[in-house]
């Protein structure tokens, strides 16, 4: 039996790819496995039961990932699953900062009894005229699942589309239309661009990089979007450049305190993911990593331990072992399971950064002892035998 907790509503459609040998259970002590969408877990104690947290979703950063490496749970998210509900919302963004389509609706409703009210329209909709995306130009920093969609739908909507990305994949490169203009540095996508959106994770390294410098590079009149993350902007610098008219508008999907009720910024509640195609692609991506990774130790689309895939788990004993990536530890486990007279039928040995998995295979039982040895092997942060 698999126990698993889901921290956040996760769809059902992901529940039911677990079979009858998966429970849910009320507390994160007991369970096997985590399911997570936004709910932060970095104060979080986790017990030792808890070998995998899978979050239904891209963005890792409320989940302390190098506490979960150093403890063996393995993270995984679901990268791409929600880009096209994100990519939509964005161009709504995009649509909702050219034209006044809130302060449009905002006066029907204030005006609905108004008997006159299909005359006074054509009176009133002068104070809501806006401009048209065709013809501007778009800049997107980050090219990864979002980014890619949302420039390619740009340049279907007939928009100049700027991309910068210095660390962008391969695959993303070749997804990205040709008609895209690679920006070297991200100041020229600041100098040159009408509307700017960013989707690059929170990183150390990323928070608060639209900052005063940044927006002061800007064209005035800029729309900035940021459907990725609060602190990716220093909102006090936004707030000032609205109030002087170098930024026309923020959209923003994440309300805080600071932004909320600012004139000129249109705050969503971080709907981007909010669809039921991205919910359920989360979740179904989500509950099959951990049943893969429970089931037969596979790892795929972790963001803190390597990937590694040896298949399905058959009649062999399946040990697995996750640890720093120092010089010997194979050796080392070599040796335990030759001392148990052991043989290995298969191994896989992966490495991310500081860290390590090691997959066997063997053809015969374990000790107890021999697990025990491993488990004592300096460095060695989980071992589990799947039989
Ligand atoms: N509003 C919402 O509901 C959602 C928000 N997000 C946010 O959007 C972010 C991006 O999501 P995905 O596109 O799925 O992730 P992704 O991992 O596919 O793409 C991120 C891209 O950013 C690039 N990057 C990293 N640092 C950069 C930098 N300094 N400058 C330029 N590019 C840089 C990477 O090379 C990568 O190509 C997530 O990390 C998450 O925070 C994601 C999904 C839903
Ligand atoms: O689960 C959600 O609604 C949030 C989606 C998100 O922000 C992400 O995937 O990074």
């Amino acid at each position: 039996m698999y126990q698993y907790h889901c921290l956040n509503q996760i769809s059902d459609v992901g529940i039911q790819e677990f079979s009858e040998e998966y429970v849910p259970v009320s507390r994160v002590e007991d369970a096997d496995a985590v399911l997570v969408r936004s709910a932060s877990m970095h104060e979080m104690e986790f017990g030792g039961r808890l070998k995998a947290i899978a979050r239904a979703g891209a963005g890792v950063n409320n989940i302390p990932l190098e506490r979960c490496a150093e403890e063996g749970i393995v993270v995984f998210n679901t990268p791409g699953a929600n880009a096209n509900g994100v990519k939509e919302l964005v161009i709504a963004g995009m649509l909702l900062a050219s034209r006044d389509i809130i302060g449009g609706i905002n006066w029907v409703q204030e005006n609905e009894e108004d008997g006159n009210i299909a005359k006074d329209t054509e009176k009133a909709k002068k104070a809501f005229a806006g401009c048209e995306l065709d013809g501007k130009k778009l800049g997107v920093i980050g090219l990864g699942a979002i980014g890619v969609l949302v420039a390619n739908a740009a340049v279907s909507l007939g928009m100049d589309v700027y991309g910068y990305d210095p660390y962008v994949s391969v695959d993303s490169a070749w997804n990205l239309n040709r008609s895209i203009r690679h920006a070297k540095t991200v100041d020229e996508i600041y100098k040159e661009c009408d509307y700017i959106t960013i989707h690059v994770p929170a990183t150390e390294s990323t928070k608060g990089m639209i900052d005063g410098n940044a927006i002061g590079l800007m064209k005035k009149g800029v729309v900035l979007l940021n459907f990725a993350r609060d602190v990716l902007v220093v909102e006090e610098a936004v707030i000032d450049a609205l109030v002087a008219g170098k930024i026309k508008h923020y959209v923003t999907d994440f309300p805080t305190p600071v932004i909320t009720g600012v004139k000129g910024a249109i705050v969503i509640p971080h709907l981007g993911a909010s669809t039921e195609e991205s919910e359920d692609n989360c979740a179904r991506m989500a509950a099959k990593e951990i049943r893969s990774y429970l089931e037969h130790g596979n790892i795929r689309h972790s963001v803190n331990y390597p990937d590694s895939d040896m298949g399905f788990k058959g009649e062999n004993t399946r040990i697995l072992l996750l640890h720093h990536n120092i010089p010997n530890m194979l050796g080392q486990f070599t040796r335990i399971l030759a001392e148990d007279n052991i043989n290995i039928a298969d191994l896989s040995n992966k490495s991310k950064g500081g860290y390590a998995y090691t997959m066997i295979d063997i053809d015969s039982e374990i000790t107890q002892e021999a697990i025990e040895e491993l488990k004592a092997v300096k460095d060695v942060l989980k071992v589990r035998v799947i039989r």
